[in-house]
């Protein structure tokens, strides 16, 4: 038997069999530190996707339920199909994009449009099998992979900034900034300054302090009510349970197909670059290639499914898995231990009620500073790139709307390339996608208004 550094013994047992703890020079205790510090780094999402997905008229308390089961589903597939440390749960990115761009945007109602993630889930799933992601990952530029994870990040923000107040509409100028006279404003103003300087000292868990920081705050000032109580049984899924696929009829609309090709396309892209990624920061690339990324993937398409079937927008492999690997987690015992954390967390729901626009807003913006990261892999200095890449980043917020920044890069992307003489880079998939979006544009903006 092998003694590790921190005296916790490896080298046999159940779990080091089913995690090949000692091959990846791990522990039971790291591993399970990590998942600790992954999950309340990511804990917010059982408040924020409510508040979100609540927002396109969904169960707050069903929603809540659905969070967690879909996030416990994910993790333990991602721990004993893949054996990787990293949290699957709803993403951010999907479900903006389910509440502002089609529910409230195209005036889709959740239940058709939740039917629209269920048909992109089982597209998903069967591409998976098929194996064909890892053709069109590839044939997908990295620069414009990259700029749609900025993008996304920099729309997430500008929800949060205006679900916190600090921005608002404006008759002159689009936006302005909003009033600093609103109390509530100010809730959010020290959520991000809290989680902010937490981030900044490298704080494990920074997003769900400040959460907790921002709601007692209000409950103390007043600006928030007391709960009733502080525990209880989850919810019942009964309000969005199924709902998906009872109006499965309504996705012969073409403007659906047009929800549908964005969430697959979104869900693929997020996934895959964020897996990438994260096995960088932990060190498990062979060859520059993620081994076991095909198990991976599964994981993410089969929890999309259920989570879809439950009543939540797609999962995604959640950028937050960074804080665990960073503290040492390397293998599924670091998701494992998530899981189990997210199954005791279902008791909370009566703090829904407490976690309100004011409190999820600061997790917004700065899910938003992470994701627009990705930023620095993209080659501005070439201007073929830059234009694309810039458009599908600026796009996204200034449409509103997800889907318009992606279109925007791919339609320009393929022209500017083959006028800088580049043609030969352009692969056959990304004029295939071209059209793709041509027609996509003509659907979503030619066709509602004829
Ligand atoms: N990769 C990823 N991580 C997240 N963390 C919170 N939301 C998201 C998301 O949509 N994608």
């Amino acid at each position: 038997m092998q003694k590790l550094s921190d005296n916790t013994l490896v080298g046999s047992g159940l779990l080091d069999r089913t995690f090949h703890l000692s091959e990846q020079n791990t522990t039971i205790g790291r591993e399970m530190l990590a998942g600790l510090t992954t999950f309340v780094s990511m804990a917010y999402i059982l408040f924020v996707n409510p508040s979100v997905l609540g927002a396109a008229g969904m169960n707050k308390g069903a929603v809540f339920t659905v969070t967690a089961v879909t996030s416990i589903l994910g993790c333990l597939l991602m721990a004993f199909l893949a054996n990787y440390p990293i949290a699957i749960a709803p993403g951010l990115g999907d479900n903006a994009f389910f509440t502002f761009s089609v529910v409230l945007g195209m005036g889709i109602p959740w239940q058709k449009a939740m039917a629209g993630v269920f048909v992109a889930s089982v597209l998903f799933t069967i591409l998976s099998f098929l194996k064909v992601r890892e053709i069109v990952i590839d044939a997908i530029p990295k620069d414009l992979k990259m700029a749609m994870a900025a993008g996304i990040g920099i729309f997430i923000a500008f929800v949060g900034m205006q679900g916190g107040g600090l921005i608002v509409a404006s008759k002159t100028s689009l936006v302005a900034i909003g009033s600093l006279t609103v109390p509530t404003t100010w809730l959010t103003i020290f959520g991000i300054f809290v989680i902010a300087i937490l981030m900044a000292k490298k704080v494990p868990g920074a997003i769900f302090i400040g959460l907790v920081a921002t709601t007692i705050l209000g409950l103390v000032t007043g600006l928030i009510a007391m709960p009733t109580h502080l525990v209880s049984m989850a919810p019942s899924m009964a309000p969005t349970f199924g709902v998906g696929i009872t109006h499965l009829p309504s996705i012969m609309d073409p403007q659906m197909w047009a929800v549908v090709l964005i969430f697959l396309l979104v869900a693929f892209f997020d996934t895959a670059g964020t897996l990438i990624g994260l096995a960088q920061q932990a060190g498990i690339m062979k060859n520059n290639k993620m081994p076991r990324i095909g198990r991976a993937l599964m994981s993410d398409s089969i929890s999309m499914l259920a989570g879809s079937v439950m009543g939540t927008t797609p999962t995604a492999a959640y950028v937050e898995s960074s804080a665990g690997i960073a503290v040492g987690g390397r293998t599924g015992l670091t998701s494992l231990t998530v899981a189990v954390l997210f199954a005791f967390s279902m008791l909370f729901s009566p703090l829904l009620t407490v976690v309100t626009d004011q409190v999820t807003a600061p997790a917004l913006i700065i899910v938003g500073v992470l994701m627009v990261s990705a930023l620095k892999e993209i080659h501005w200095d070439k201007f073929e790139i830059a234009m694309p890449a810039f458009l599908t980043v600026i796009g996204m917020p200034l449409t509103y709307n997800i889907s318009y920044g992606i279109a925007f890069g791919f339609l320009t992307y393929p022209i500017l390339m083959t006028v800088a003489g580049r043609r030969k880079e352009v692969n056959y998939i990304m004029w295939a996608m071209f059209f793709v979006f041509i027609l996509l544009l003509y659907v979503l903006n030619i066709v509602p208004k004829s």
